[in-house]
Order: structure tokens, then sequence, then C-alpha cells
């Protein structure tokens, strides 16, 4: 679909980027000639990934255990990077979410998701672009979000507040940086099967949500890793402050929460019993 080197001489670090959607992109930009780094909190998955990367591509990659809901050891992250070379593409992509009744969310709860789909995503777009900028160097940021932030969702909160500040954070910063030479750019992926999502999400005992689709299927990781792989490309240079939607149009329809309004009592307390571990 792409010019065969359309990311050659970038350096990408996808945050998250051990597992699910944020690997998918990792394969996608390294065949296109960049040069991967990832991080997650789970050193062994990333280097799992990564090894397998490496078996499918000659391109670089390299891997850094970081937990982004700690400023300073996203700092650290970005110190050891650009001691080697800056970055030219941030992709904020590494959250974390599950289904809960908003009454029985304790704080903790709350935090545990904010912390990382927010802050996580602000410390790292803070400490790429302050670098960027004082060393007068082009970047792009691209951040993962969701249709929640058009449609708010029920029994998601905190990752749709989480989601919707990010968007705000892509717009703001496309004025404040863009004279910079920092575009700031977004995607809101529909339900994309991955292990976290449907472990988190219960994805796969709700073909109710699916199926109300107009395209009556979830998306292929292939077509975010096209989306993103444009976005963040040159050819996307004019491109500032924008957030494009890829659900198969599920967002004109429902929210993608209405099923579990169905849910009893009982349901809910089962899935309290049987939270999933990210
Ligand atoms: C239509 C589709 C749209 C999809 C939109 C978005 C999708 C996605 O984001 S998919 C990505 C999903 N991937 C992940 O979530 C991966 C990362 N996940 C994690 O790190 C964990 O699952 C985590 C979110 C639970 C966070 O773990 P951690 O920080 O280690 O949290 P603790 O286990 O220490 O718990 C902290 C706090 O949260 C409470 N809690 C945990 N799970 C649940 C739950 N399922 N329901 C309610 N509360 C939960 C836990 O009890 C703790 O609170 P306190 O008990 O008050 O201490
Ligand atoms: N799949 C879907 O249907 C949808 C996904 N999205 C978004 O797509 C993105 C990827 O989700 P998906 O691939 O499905 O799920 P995954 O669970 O596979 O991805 C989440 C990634 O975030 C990393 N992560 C979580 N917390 C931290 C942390 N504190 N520090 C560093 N890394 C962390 C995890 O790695 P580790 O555990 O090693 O830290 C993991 O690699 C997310 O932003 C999600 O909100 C949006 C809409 C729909």
């Amino acid at each position: 679909m792409f010019e065969t080197g359309l990311l050659r001489g970038k350096r990408i670090l996808v945050t998250g980027g051990g597992s699910g959607l944020g690997a998918a992109m990792g394969r996608r930009f390294l065949a296109l000639g960049a040069e991967l780094v990832i991080c997650g909190r789970k050193r062994d998955r990333l280097e799992a990934t990564a090894s397998e990367m490496r078996q499918e591509t000659s391109g670089k990659v390299t891997t850094i255990a970081c937990d982004i809901r700690d400023g300073a050891a996203v700092d650290s992250m970005m110190d050891g990077l650009w001691r080697e070379a800056p970055l030219d593409i941030l992709v904020n992509n590494a959250a974390a979410t599950f289904i809960a009744q908003s009454e029985h969310l304790s704080f903790r709860a709350a935090d545990a998701i904010l912390a990382p789909t927010l802050h996580g995503a602000m410390y790292c777009t803070l400490a790429a672009g302050r670098r960027w900028i004082e060393g007068n160097h082009n970047g792009v940021v691209l951040s993962i979000l969701s249709t929640s932030t058009i449609t708010g969702r029920a029994f998601t909160v905190p990752s749709a507040m989480a989601k919707s500040a990010v968007l705000a954070m892509t717009k703001s910063l496309a004025v404040e940086w863009g004279p910079k030479g920092i575009r700031t750019v977004a995607i809101a992926p529909g339900p994309f099967p991955t292990a976290g999502a449907s472990g988190q999400l219960r994805l796969e005992g709700r073909d109710d949500t699916l199926m109300r689709n107009p395209l009556g299927r979830t998306g292929e990781h292939s077509e975010l890793a096209d989306l993103a792989s444009f976005l963040v490309s040159d050819r996307a240079g004019y491109i500032n402050g924008e957030m494009v939607v890829i659900d198969g149009g599920a967002h004109l329809r429902s929210s993608g929460a209405e099923d579990l309004l169905q849910w009893t009592e009982t349901q809910w307390a089962d899935q309290r019993a049987a939270r999933s571990k990210g």
C-alpha cells in the first residue's frame, strides 16, 4: 500500500509496543524502514516481541522497561534514547482500562486507569517535546485514543475521561507546538481484538456490541497499522491536531457499551470477582 521506505530514517518510540495494537504498529513501522523502540512494564514480553520482530525484519528494535506512570522513569528513558539519537516520532499507545460499575470504583481503581492513560501519555509527550524543542528537531506525536472521546462510554468512565483529556492535549499542542515543528495527531479505534481488550472489556462475550457495527466485524490490526503509518509519515505533514476514527462507523450507532446496561447485579458481581490483570 505504501512506498518502500516510507518511514526510513525515522526513529519511533511506541509505548506499550510489546503487545496488541502497539506491536502491530511497530511491525508495520519496521517494515516501512523505521528504527523502532518499544517500552512497557513487562520486560519478558517486550523481549519476546522484539525477538519475533527481529526475525521478521532486518530493522533495528530496542526494548526499554519503563512504567510510564512514573515521570522520573520516563525522563530517564528519554535521556537514554536521546544519548544515542533523537526520536522522530512518539506513539502514545500504552493505556489501561477495565469495565466496572462506576459506583464500585475505588479512588485507587480510578487512578489505576488515569495514571497510565492520561498521566503516562502526558509525561511521554512533555519529555519528548521538550527535547525536540531544545534540539530544534521536528517531531510527531500520535496518540491512540478511543471513540469514547466522542460518545462518552458507560462502565469505562476513567478511560473515557483520560482519552478525552489526551484528545484535548492533541488539539492544544497542535497550535502551541505546530510552529516549533511538532505535529500532534490521534487515532480513535473501535473494537480491535487484542488479549488486553478482550480480558479487560470481556469483548468475547459481547457479540451484540460487535454486531451493531455497521460493517459487522471488528477491525484488523493491519488496518490500524496502515492508518498509523500514514499519520506519522511526512506524507501526512499537513495533518495537525486531528483525530481519525477507525471503527467501521460503529460510534455513529452506539457508544459500544449499551449491552452492559442489561447486565444483572450477579453478572457484575462475577465480573468483580474475575478481575483480569493486564
Ligand atoms: C468499544 C471498545 C473500546 C475500547 C476502548 C479502550 C480499550 C483499551 O484500553 S484496551 C487496553 C486494555 N489493556 C490493559 O488494560 C492493559 C493494562 N492493564 C493493567 O495494567 C491492569 O489490568 C490494571 C488496569 C488493573 C491496572 O493494574 P494495577 O495498576 O496493577 O492495579 P491493581 O491490581 O494494583 O489495582 C489497583 C486498583 O484497581 C482496582 N481494580 C483492578 N481491576 C479492577 C476491576 N476489574 N474492577 C474494579 N476495580 C479494579 C483494584 O481493586 C485496586 O483498587 P483497591 O482495591 O481500592 O486497592
Ligand atoms: N483493542 C481495542 O479494541 C482498542 C484499543 N484502544 C487503545 O489501543 C491501545 C492499545 O490497546 P491494546 O493493544 O488493545 O491492549 P494491550 O493491553 O495489548 O496494550 C496495552 C499496553 O500498554 C502497556 N502499559 C500499560 N500500562 C503501562 C504502564 N504503566 N507503563 C508502560 N506501559 C504500560 C502494556 O504493557 P505492560 O503490561 O508491559 O506495561 C501493554 O503493552 C490502548 O491505548 C487502548 O486504549 C482503543 C480502542 C479500542
